[in-house]
C-alpha cells in the first residue's frame, strides 16, 4: 500500500500545516492526537471484584443525549480538502498487522471526544482490571479471560497459564496426529480422517464457521461441515452429503455447557447415523466442553477419541481462540499459532489508553456517536471479500448477545444494544443498498476492505487497465462516497490480506471494542439472560407437548375411544391458558404425520386419505380422533363430510 506520508508529499496543497502527520508511525500518531486528553478520574473507581459496577455509578451522572444532540448539530463535513485532512488525521494504522481503521466518515467532533474522554479512561481501567482477573461478569461471578488465550503469561495465576498452554499443545499434537494418520478411524477406506463434522451452536459454531470460510485452503487436510441447529432436514442433509465418508469423519461435538439441547440432538442424530452405518461412534468422536459437563461425562464414559477443555472464564462468543476454534482450524491446516499472534498483537494495540491510538476505542467511539449511545442506529457490516462473508454473522452474535441487555449494571432498565446485519459487498449493492442510500436512515456502515485481490502472479486485466478486483475496490469506494454524500456515516476497516494473522486481529479488535462499549454504556457484556429465557420457554413447550401426548394416550386407551375437543385436551393438561400452544403442538405433529387436524374445508382432502385407510378412525361433531395413533382433531361440522366417509366411519348420515 502506498504510505500515507507518500501521498501527503505528492499532494503538497493538501499537506496539513503542522508536520506532525507527515509520517503516520504509531509514535507520531500520538503527537497528532487532536482530541483533548483529560485526566481520568478513575483510580478510585476500580475495585478487584466489581469493576464495572463502581465505574458505572460515577459515569451515570453524565447526560449522553445532551452531549450528542449538541455535538451533532454541525452535520457532516463535506468539503473535500477538510475531509482529506480528517482522513489523514484520524487514520489508525497498525503497520505490522497491515490493518488500518478509517473513522473519518463518522461525524464526531473534537468536543464530543473530549466529553467522552473520562468515560474512555474508565473503560480502559475496567479492561485492565478484567485482564488481571477481576470478576467482570458480576451476575455469574465469573472472570472474563479470553485475552489470556493468546498470551498465557497474562493469566492471573500459574494454574490457568499451564491449563492454557497445555490445551494449546494438546490441540496442535492431536491435529498433527490426525492429519498424519497416526490417529485414524477404524474402518475408513481412506485409512485416515478426511472429514470433520462439527456439532455445536452459537458461540460453539459461529467462530469455527467464520474461520473455516475465511481461511481454509481449497484442499484442506480435512474438510469441515457443520450441524448447528436442531433442524432434522438440515442434519439429514449434512449426513447425506458425507455419505460413505462417514467412516472417515471426525465428529467434534462442541458445547461449553455440555447440555445445549440443539447440540445434544445433533449428537444423538449423528450417533444414530453411525449405528445405521455399522460404525462405532466413540472411535470417531471428540468433545470440547467444560470438565465434568454432561457431554464431558458422556465422552469419558463412552471412551471417545479425545476430549478438550472449555474454560469457565471463556464465553461462547469469545471462544474462537480456545480449543473451540483452534481445533477445527488446525485440522483444516490453518496456522492457529498465527491466528493467536494476530490476536495478541491486536490485544496489545487495544490496551493503549490514548483513544486515538486505540483502534477498539475508536470503534466504540464511532458506535456510540452513530447510535446515540442507545443503539438508535444499526450496524451494517459489509466485507468486500467473499471469504469474509460470515464475519457479519459472527459479529452479530458477538455484538448483539454482548450489548443487547435490558438492565444496566445498576439495575436500571436501559434496553441497550446495537443491531448488526450484513452479508458482503458488492453483492449487497444489488440487493438492499438502495435503501441504505435513499431509504430510512437507521444505520451506519462498516466496510471491511481487503487490499490484496489475488495471490501475486494470478491477476489479469479483464479490460484495459482494469482487473476484476479493481471493480470490487471501485464498488466499495463508490458506495462509501455515495452513502456519505447522503449523510450516511461509515467506518472502514482495511486489512492487507486475509491471513490467519489478520483474522485473529479482526476478532480481537471487535472483542475489545465490545468490551469498551459495554463499559461506556454500563452493561454486563458477558452474560445472556435473554437467551436463557428463550431456552426456558422452549423447554416449557416441550413439557406441554409431553402432557398433551399423555392426555391423548389416556383417551385412546378407553373403550370405546374417547373423542376430545381441543378445549378438553387443554383442560385435561391443566393448561387452558395455553390452548393456542396446544393447537400449535397438535398442528406440528399433524404436519409430521403424528396427528391430524380436521379444521374446515382446507384439511378435508387429508381426511379423505386417512378415512380410506384407517379402520380405527373415529369422528363426532365434537371432535375427531385417530385411536391408532393417539391423534386429536379440532371440532368441525361433521355433517359437512361426504356421506360415504360417514358411512365408512359407521356414523349416522345426517338427515336433510
Ligand atoms: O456452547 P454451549 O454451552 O452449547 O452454548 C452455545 C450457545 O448457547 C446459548 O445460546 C448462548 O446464548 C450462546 O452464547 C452460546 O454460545
Amino acid at each position: 500500500m502506498a504510505s500515507l506520508s507518500g501521498l501527503c508529499s505528492s499532494s503538497p496543497s493538501l499537506k496539513p500545516k503542522h508536520n506532525r502527520i507527515t509520517k503516520l508511525t504509531p509514535s507520531l500518531r500520538k503527537d497528532s492526537l487532536a482530541f483533548s486528553a483529560r485526566s481520568a478520574a478513575s483510580s478510585k473507581l476500580v475495585g478487584a471484584h466489581s469493576v464495572a459496577r463502581e465505574i458505572s455509578a460515577d459515569l451515570s451522572k453524565t447526560n449522553n443525549v445532551g452531549i450528542l444532540k449538541k455535538a451533532k448539530k454541525g452535520g457532516l463535513e463535506k468539503d473535500p480538502k477538510a475531509l482529506w485532512r480528517r482522513y489523514v488525521d484520524l487514520l489508525y494504522q497498525h503497520k505490522e498487522l497491515g490493518l488500518y481503521l478509517d473513522v473519518s466518515r463518522i461525524g464526531f467532533s473534537d468536543e464530543f471526544v473530549a466529553e467522552m474522554e473520562p468515560r474512555f479512561q474508565a473503560a480502559f481501567k475496567a479492561m485492565e482490571e478484567l485482564e488481571k482477573g477481576a470478576i467482570a461478569n458480576p451476575d455469574e461471578g465469573r472472570m472474563v479471560g479470553h485475552y489470556w488465550l493468546r498470551n498465557a503469561k497474562l493469566a492471573p495465576n500459574s494454574f490457568l497459564r499451564v491449563q492454557i498452554e497445555n490445551t494449546l499443545d494438546a490441540v496442535c499434537k492431536f491435529a498433527d496426529d490426525v492429519i498424519s494418520g497416526k490417529i485414524k478411524p477404524p474402518s475408513s477406506p481412506e485409512g485416515r480422517f478426511t472429514q470433520i463434522l462439527s456439532v455445536g451452536i452459537g458461540g460453539s459454531a459461529l467462530g469455527p464457521q467464520f474461520v473455516a470460510e475465511a481461511l481454509a485452503p481449497d484442499n484442506p487436510s480435512l474438510k469441515i461441515r457443520f450441524i448447528d441447529n436442531t433442524d432434522p432436514a438440515g442434519i439429514d442433509h449434512q449426513i447425506a452429503q458425507l455419505g460413505s465418508e462417514l467412516a472417515s469423519t471426525l465428529v467434534i461435538v462442541i458445547s461449553k455447557s455440555g447440555g445445549t439441547p440443539e447440540t445434544r440432538n445433533g449428537l444423538l442424530e449423528v450417533q444414530k447415523a453411525f449405528r445405521e452405518a455399522g460404525l462405532e461412534f466413540a472411535k470417531q468422536g471428540v468433545a470440547i466442553t467444560q470438565e465434568k459437563s454432561l457431554l464431558d461425562n458422556t465422552a469419558r464414559i463412552e471412551g471417545w477419541v479425545a476430549r478438550f477443555p472449555m474454560f469457565d472464564w471463556v464465553g461462547g462468543r469469545t471462544s474462537e481462540m480456545s480449543a473451540v476454534g483452534l481445533l477445527p482450524a488446525a485440522l483444516q491446516g490453518i496456522d492457529i499459532r498465527e491466528m493467536l499472534v494476530g490476536a495478541s498483537m491486536m490485544d496489545e494495540a487495544t490496551r493503549c489508553t490514548e483513544l486515538k491510538n486505540n483502534p477498539a476505542a475508536l470503534l466504540a467511539l464511532c458506535w456510540y456517536w452513530a447510535s446515540d449511545g442507545i443503539g438508535s442506529k444499526d450496524m451494517v457490516v459489509l466485507p468486500y471479500k467473499d471469504s469474509l462473508l460470515l464475519f457479519s454473522r459472527y459479529l452479530q452474535q458477538l455484538v448483539m448477545e454482548s450489548l443487547g441487555k435490558e438492565f444496566d449494571l445498576d439495575g436500571n432498565r436501559v434496553n441497550q444494544g446495537i443491531t448488526v446485519y450484513g452479508n458482503k459487498g458488492s453483492t449487497d449493492q444489488h440487493a438492499y443498498i438502495q435503501q441504505l442510500r435513499e431509504g430510512v436512515h437507521n444505520f451506519f456502515v462498516t466496510f471491511i476492505e481487503v487490499l490484496l485481490d489475488r495471490p501475486p502472479g494470478h491477476d489479469w486485466e479483464l479490460e484495459p487497465g482494469v482487473t476484476c478486483g479493481d471493480y470490487l475496490f471501485g464498488m466499495l469506494q463508490g458506495t462509501r462516497s455515495a452513502l456519505y454524500a447522503n449523510n450516511r456515516e461509515s467506518i472502514t476497516v482495511t486489512v492487507q490480506e486475509v491471513t490467519p494473522r489478520s483474522v485473529g486481529a479482526l476478532i480481537a479488535l471487535y472483542e475489545r471494542a465490545v468490551g469498551i462499549y459495554a463499559s461506556l454504556t454500563n452493561i454486563n457484556a458477558y452474560h445472556q439472560p435473554g437467551v436463557e429465557a428463550g431456552k426456558k420457554a422452549a423447554g416449557e413447550v416441550l413439557a406441554l407437548q409431553k402432557r398433551v401426548l399423555a392426555v391423548l394416550n389416556e383417551a385412546s386407551c378407553k373403550e370405546p375411544v374417547e373423542p376430545l375437543t381441543l378445549e378438553e385436551v387443554a383442560d385435561r393438561c391443566h393448561a387452558p391458558e395455553h390452548i393456542e400452544m396446544i393447537y400449535k403442538i397438535i398442528e406440528h405433529m399433524a404436519a409430521n404425520d403424528r396427528a391430524l387436524i380436521a379444521e374446515g374445508f382446507h384439511h378435508r382432502s387429508a381426511l379423505y386419505e386417512m378415512c380410506s385407510e384407517m379402520s380405527s378412525l373415529h369422528y363426532s361433531p365434537a371432535g375427531f380422533y385417530n385411536a391408532s395413533r393417539c391423534e386429536v382433531l379440532q371440532p368441525f361440522d361433521g355433517s359437512a363430510l361426504p356421506n360415504f366417509i360417514l358411512q365408512k366411519l359407521g356414523w349416522q348420515i345426517p338427515q336433510g
